[in-house]
């Protein structure tokens, strides 16, 4: 038996004639967490949903959790979680009615006894008969989660899932994201949040539907080689703009009330800062974040996208 949960090859999806992912590989060994990160409409929903067999992709071909992804899409239904970006319950029914409705779709035996211990884990048994609809975003979430792992997948692709939730609550939902990992779970998760990157084993990033680089986020940071510097003080904002377009800057984004210039050439990135009228702005080389890495790589992706068409 195969030891990569998703083994997929040289997938392209067209819409339309118009190609939003363009020939994506991607190796996914089993027991791991991956994030799946990118811009707006890079084509990591279109990937997934070939991964799991509900699109049918325009070229390419794979297999996820060893059935094939053109002629398996029921197998790989059955054995796999897939929250929607918009996971959405009936929330006119009640949080137990939704859970007995989807462990009815998967027609999974001892239905009740399963929904009352899925309550039980969440610790909504005492709200079981509230309308879905009342619950706060975090916990529908949560209960979402529950839903899509109630038949016990091995395979767990999320799509989004903490968009618009708290810091809070999405703390609590990687933790059990990792909970169901070390159950032995796979888990593919599309994001949109550094912070959760951070926590995932390895991450790929998509731009106009290509994967521009993957691996751990240490060695993708490295890989990326940008040097950064970072400006702090009253003044900094006035000194972005003047920034933008120096030669060795290739870009500048802020950072909550801090400024960061990147590119590869330290000795020009020094002379940058050091032509900018004197204030109190505090300068200092710091380690690239992963953000500061995926803007980079967004910038070039872009420019490549402009040059050939
Ligand atoms: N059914 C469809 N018909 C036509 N175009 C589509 C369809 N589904 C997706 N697209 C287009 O494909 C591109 C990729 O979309 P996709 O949803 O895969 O991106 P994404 O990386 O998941 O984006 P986001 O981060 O915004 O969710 C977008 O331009 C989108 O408009």
């Amino acid at each position: 038996m195969s030891e990569l949960a998703i083994d997929v090859r040289g997938l392209v999806k067209r819409f339309n004639d118009k190609a939003v992912v363009r020939g994506v590989d991607l190796q996914m060994p089993k027991g791991q967490v991956w994030g799946f990160l990118g811009p707006n409409g890079s084509g990591k929903t279109t990937t997934i949903r070939m991964i799991c067999g509900l699109l049918e992709p325009s070229e390419g071909e794979g297999r996820c959790l060893g059935f094939d992804i053109r002629k398996q899409a029921r197998q790989i239904r059955d054995a796999t979680g897939y929250m929607t970006q918009k996971f959405s319950f009936w929330e006119d029914l009640t949080i137990r009615e939704n859970l007995a409705f989807v462990a009815r779709l998967y027609n999974l035996p001892k239905r009740g006894q399963l929904v009352d211990q899925t309550l039980a884990k969440l610790g909504l048994t005492e709200r079981q008969n509230q309308l879905s609809g009342a619950l706060s975003g975090g916990w529908k979430q949560r209960l979402a989660l529950a839903a899509v792992t109630m038949h016990k997948p091995d395979l767990l692709l999320l799509d989004e899932p903490t968009a618009g939730v708290d810091p809070q609550a999405r703390r609590e939902f990687w933790d059990e994201i990792h909970q169901l990992s070390n159950q032995g779970m796979t888990v593919l998760v599309s994001t949109h949040y550094m912070d959760e990157a951070e926590r995932c084993d390895k991450i790929v990033y998509l731009a106009h539907g290509n994967i521009l680089t993957q691996g751990r986020v240490a060695d993708v940071i490295q890989r990326a080689g940008l040097i950064t510097f970072q400006g702090k003080g009253e003044q900094v904002r006035r000194l972005a703009e003047q920034l933008k377009g120096t030669p060795g800057v290739e870009h500048v984004a802020f950072f909550g009330a801090a400024l960061h210039i990147s590119g590869r050439d330290r000795a020009k990135l020094q002379s940058a800062i050091q032509a900018l009228p004197k204030d109190d702005t505090h300068w200092q080389e710091i380690q690239a974040s992963l953000e500061d890495t995926f803007i980079s790589l967004m910038q070039d992706a872009g420019k490549d996208t402009r040059e050939h068409g």
